[in-house]
């Protein structure tokens, strides 16, 4: 059987994993595919770094290696949009399958990528892009393909669950944290992708895209990171039994039976979950995300989100399937965005804040701040008063209002003159 032939672009902490499992497994490989996987080249940034890669194999020149009739499968673990989106669609237009664990490229530029899959019949896949090695991706894609989904949520950022979690734990600074999450090969090479949650809500875009068979890009995705989560955030999560978590919420909201009518919301946000929830004790660079689909119920994937070698799993198994595609002459599944439903703006979404203000404890100070909720429809669900004097502190738990409503409160308590200041707000899980 002729070999079916590989090019991988980036040699990182997941392309380094790639290059070392094709090569160490290729008889296996070979014999779950069919056919030999020939790995002829790998495009590097800088050759001198990479001594554990055959010199021969080594290239400067990623666009010459895409553009090589003789590449029949690109892998792209470089990341980013400059230069992969060119890189990517040279290759596709060509006819050659892709594999990447790129979802910042996905949720900026997916429609263009499947246009021209589509247009040449390539294949595109890629489930290292979201919750790392967790087979995710494919089950919404094909197993679930005959369902009909109204939810996914979860933990699905590495980086920020391995900060949160060792905040939480053993009281690690958040710098301190970071530091560790990059040194071990979680973080993007921009942290600030993590930690301002452009990573979880890229993987949102795509999750969402996927689930309700609409275009979801980045920017229909509301997000809000965690480098504003605070030691005071923790503790006041703490204090009621809950762990901070950030979740990516994506819904398909309102509809008819058949889902006519509906919209989509997607969510990227700090939340403070419940200890008894599940998602609150997946700590590290775990991942988990939950998938409600009206006839299989609830779905529960969970496992390792980030990492060189854990990732490397998730592309080594596209491979193997683009690969078996070519073998068999046929492809994988297409871009399935017939359903086109609108995207919820934030402010409907109907949430449950947690908010702890300094106050001036004298008379009336209750009333000020209840009448802030009151004016904007907000029904507080319980109220909370430490200390006295100039140190008191009010925490305040609302019932379920539209997050606008919330969002106008906080800005409203925080001109209040009674307010000292707001310590922190958080949404709470909840449905009350
Ligand atoms: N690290 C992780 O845990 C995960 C990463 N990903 C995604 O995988 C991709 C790669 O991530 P990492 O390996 O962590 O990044 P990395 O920064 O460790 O590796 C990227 C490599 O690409 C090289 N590179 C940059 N421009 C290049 C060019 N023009 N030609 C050839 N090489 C070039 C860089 O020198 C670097 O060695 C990203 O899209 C990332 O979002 C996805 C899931 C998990
Ligand atoms: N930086 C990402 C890597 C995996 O997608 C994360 O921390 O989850
Ligand atoms: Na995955």
């Amino acid at each position: 059987m002729s070999p079916i032939r590989v090019a991988v672009l980036g040699a990182g902490t997941v392309g380094g994993q790639v290059v070392r499992l094709l090569r160490e497994q290729s008889a296996e490989l070979t014999a779950r595919i069919g056919a030999p996987l020939e790995l002829v080249g790998v495009a590097v940034r800088r050759p001198q770094r990479h001594t554990d890669i055959p010199a021969d194999l080594l290239t400067t020149d990623a666009a010459a290696l895409v553009a090589r009739e003789d590449v029949d499968i690109v892998v792209e673990v470089i990341g980013g949009i400059t230069p992969t989106k060119d890189l990517l669609l040279t290759a596709l237009r060509r006819g050659a399958g892709v594999v990447t664990a790129n979802k910042a490229l996905l949720a900026e530029e997916g429609p263009e990528l499947y246009e021209a899959a589509d247009a040449s019949g390539a294949d595109l896949y890629f489930e290292a892009a979201v919750a790392g090695a967790i087979p995710l991706i494919r089950p919404l894609r094909e197993s679930l393909a005959g369902d009909r989904i109204s939810r996914i949520m979860g933990i699905v950022n590495g980086t920020t669950n391995y900060i949160l979690s060792a905040m939480t734990a053993t009281g690690d600074s958040y710098e301190y944290a970071l530091k560790e999450a990059t040194r071990l090969g979680y973080a993007e090479a921009d942290p600030t992708a993590d930690v301002d949650g452009f990573d979880a809500a890229a993987k949102a875009a795509i999750l969402a895209s996927l689930g309700f068979h609409t275009r979801v890009g980045a920017a229909d995705v509301h997000r809000e990171g965690i480098s504003g989560v605070s030691a005071a955030d923790i503790a006041a999560a703490t204090e009621i039994g809950c762990v901070v978590k950030l979740l990516a919420i994506c819904e398909r909201v309102g509809g008819d039976a058949t889902g006519a009518g509906a919209s989509v919301s997607a969510r990227v946000h700090p939340v403070m979950l419940p200890k008894s929830h599940p998602l609150a004790g997946v700590d590290g660079a775990y991942n988990a995300v939950y998938v409600e689909a009206e006839s299989a119920g609830r779905l529960m994937f969970y496992g390792p989100g980030a990492g060189g070698a854990p990732t490397a799993s998730a592309v080594l198994g596209d491979l193997v399937a683009v690969a078996r595609n070519r073998v068999a002459g046929g492809h994988g599944p297409r871009e399935s965005a017939y359903a086109d439903l609108p995207i919820q703006p934030m402010g409907e979404v109907p949430a449950r804040y947690h908010i702890s203000l300094d106050v001036h404890d004298r008379a009336g100070v209750l009333a000020e701040v209840a009448n802030a909720f009151a004016d904007a429809g907000v029904s507080i669900s319980t109220v909370r008063q430490e200390g006295t004097g100039r140190d008191a502190e009010l925490v305040v738990v609302t019932h379920s209002a539209p997050d606008a409503a919330l969002a106008g409160t906080v800005t409203r308590l925080s001109e209040l003159d009674v307010v000292h200041r707001v310590t922190s707000v958080m949404r709470v899980m909840g449905e009350q």
